[in-house]
């Protein structure tokens, strides 16, 4: 039998890396030719170790994770202006180290004692995208694993085809101040798009739009984009793109990690506290808050929240990250209890609870949680679809607001907010909040009925025989058939 190897590049955040990680792993499953390496860059230190070296430890003989060479990063200033820019810069860093470590691995499965192995591609995250020169450079086919959506992959075409048109354009109009809701025709929403729901990247002169307009460029160099999506959920938008005309898509998703993440903050202790309360609350009587593994909020908005949930009158599980401290940071921030509203922990009491990292997907499985107010991250909306709780939207930075836009589009979740007001730091009022909570808890059942169909689909997608399940089976065709004979 003939093995063949996919040379994994992932972009290091929680958020990225870990479906992909999953993804690979399902590769393995699917067909026992496959081996993959994972090339790890370093970027922040701490969250992602432990899940990188679980993935080392799952199937050692298929398995095997590199990290790359550390490079020099760009200025923190570039950073500050544009954090697409910054990324951008950095992958463009990667280059020489990524050249090494493929040539490595090419030269050593060549010469194998153990019989020979093929390298069948590279497989990057969208951020890595513009390493498929370097996949070029060695005649690799490169492919995309995209860890957001179809709406996403529509967005970055419709953007590279309108620079194409123009390239003197180097940022996209921004429309005027109370002009947000000019429209704009991306191909895979089935309406227009308001101007107040794109990535703030788009409006960003510094150098986020050029970062962006580049990266999108190069997906049309990619033998093909595996997206975590799924037919049935975004079936409009996946099926714009099944025409010849872009690199074929694959939608392979739900792709999600249902064992929790290990973190620093969640030891065995606090999941104990976690699961344990829920087991004494009654059934979808709870609504779960969480943001992300990335976002965080300042104390004035700590307080709103926590005003808004005790004004709900319903049981909440919250939780809660504190923003990294800062030099001049005020004494006691680090602490939640310092900055929420006084007497907030006594007037509650039971009903309750603020945990730091949370065990998400086990929280979103549990018969108590009715609800859940989130950031819209791609994973953690298809963790809430996967278990079939309805979310209240609350976007806040990234590509989260086309997320929530196409929540509200496909009639799957409760709308509390849908853009983040161009991140003027205006904070979301207590009465916000408190409506956003009732809406989901107390009304939403159309929401609701639609999500638990949702989550009946998306078990139905990846198991055998469903659309996600086949379509991975037809990646894994078609890359077995683009393997060059080198
Ligand atoms: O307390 C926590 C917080 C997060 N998570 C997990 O961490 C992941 C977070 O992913 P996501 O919901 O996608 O949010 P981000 O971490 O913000 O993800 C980044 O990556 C996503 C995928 O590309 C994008 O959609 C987001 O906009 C981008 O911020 C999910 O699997 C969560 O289950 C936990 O387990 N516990």
């Amino acid at each position: 039998m003939e093995k063949v190897e996919l040379i994994f590049v992932p972009t290091p955040g929680v958020g990225h890396l870990v479906t992909t990680g999953e993804f690979a792993k399902r590769l393995l499953h699917f067909d026992d030719r496959i081996s993959v390496t994972i090339l790890s860059m370093k970027w922040f230190p701490g969250i992602t170790d432990a899940y990188t070296e679980s993935l080392a430890a799952c199937q050692p003989d298929r398995i095997q994770v590199i990290q790359l060479p550390q490079v020099d990063p760009p200025s923190f200033h570039l950073f500050k202006l544009s954090p697409e820019a910054f990324f951008y810069e950095l992958i463009l860093s990667y280059f020489a180290p990524l050249r090494n470590a493929v040539r490595d691995i090419m030269s050593m499965r060549s010469t194998s004692d153990s019989g020979s192995t093929r390298i069948a591609g590279l497989v990057l995250d969208v951020f890595c995208a513009p390493m498929v020169d370097v996949a070029t450079e060695l005649g690799l086919p490169s492919y995309i694993y995209l860890t957001t959506n179809t709406a996403f992959f529509g967005l970055m075409l419709y953007l590279s085809t309108r620079h194409c048109q123009n390239s003197s354009v180097i940022e996209y109009p921004k429309p005027e101040a109370g002009n947000m809701d000019l429209e704009h025709l991306i191909p895979g929403f089935v309406n227009p798009v308001p101007s107040r729901v794109l990535p703030s990247f788009v409006f960003n002169k510094d150098g986020g739009y050029a970062a962006f307009v580049k990266i999108a460029e190069k997906l049309r160099y990619a033998k093909g984009i595996m997206i975590n999506t799924f037919e049935e959920l975004e079936h409009y938008g996946v099926n714009c793109f099944y025409n010849g005309q872009n690199p074929p898509i694959y939608p392979v998703g739900p792709v999600i990690n249902l064992n929790s993440l290990p973190h620093p903050e969640l030891d065995q202790v606090q999941r104990d506290r976690i699961m344990k309360w829920l087991d004494s609350q009654p059934e979808s009587s709870v609504v779960y808050l969480c943001f992300g593994s990335i976002a965080s909020h300042g104390p004035p908005q700590v307080k709103e929240i926590a005003l808004g949930l005790e004004q709900s009158g319903h049981r909440f599980l919250w939780s809660l990250h504190m923003p990294p401290p800062s030099q001049d940071d005020a004494a006691g921030t680090k602490n939640p209890e310092a900055i929420l509203p006084e007497g907030f922990l006594e007037r509650i009491q039971e009903r309750g609870l603020i945990c730091g990292w949370a065990p998400q997907v086990e929280v979103l499985s549990h018969k108590a949680v009715g609800g859940f107010v989130s950031h819209c991250g791609w994973n953690s909306i298809l963790e809430s679809l996967w278990c079939g709780v309805p979310i209240v939207t609350w976007p806040m930075h990234a590509e989260q607001q086309l997320n929530a836009y196409l929540m509200k589009e496909l009639g799957l979740a409760v709308v509390m907010k849908l853009d983040f007001r161009g991140g003027t730091g205006e904070v979301v009022t207590a009465d916000e909040i408190k409506e956003g909570v009732l809406q989901v808890m107390d009304g939403g059942s159309e929401v609701r009925k639609k999500v638990k169909e949702m989550a009946g689909m998306a078990r139905k997608a990846v198991t055998n025989g469903g659309s996600s399940f086949n379509s991975t089976r037809r990646f894994i065709e078609d890359m077995i058939g683009n393997i060059p004979d080198i």
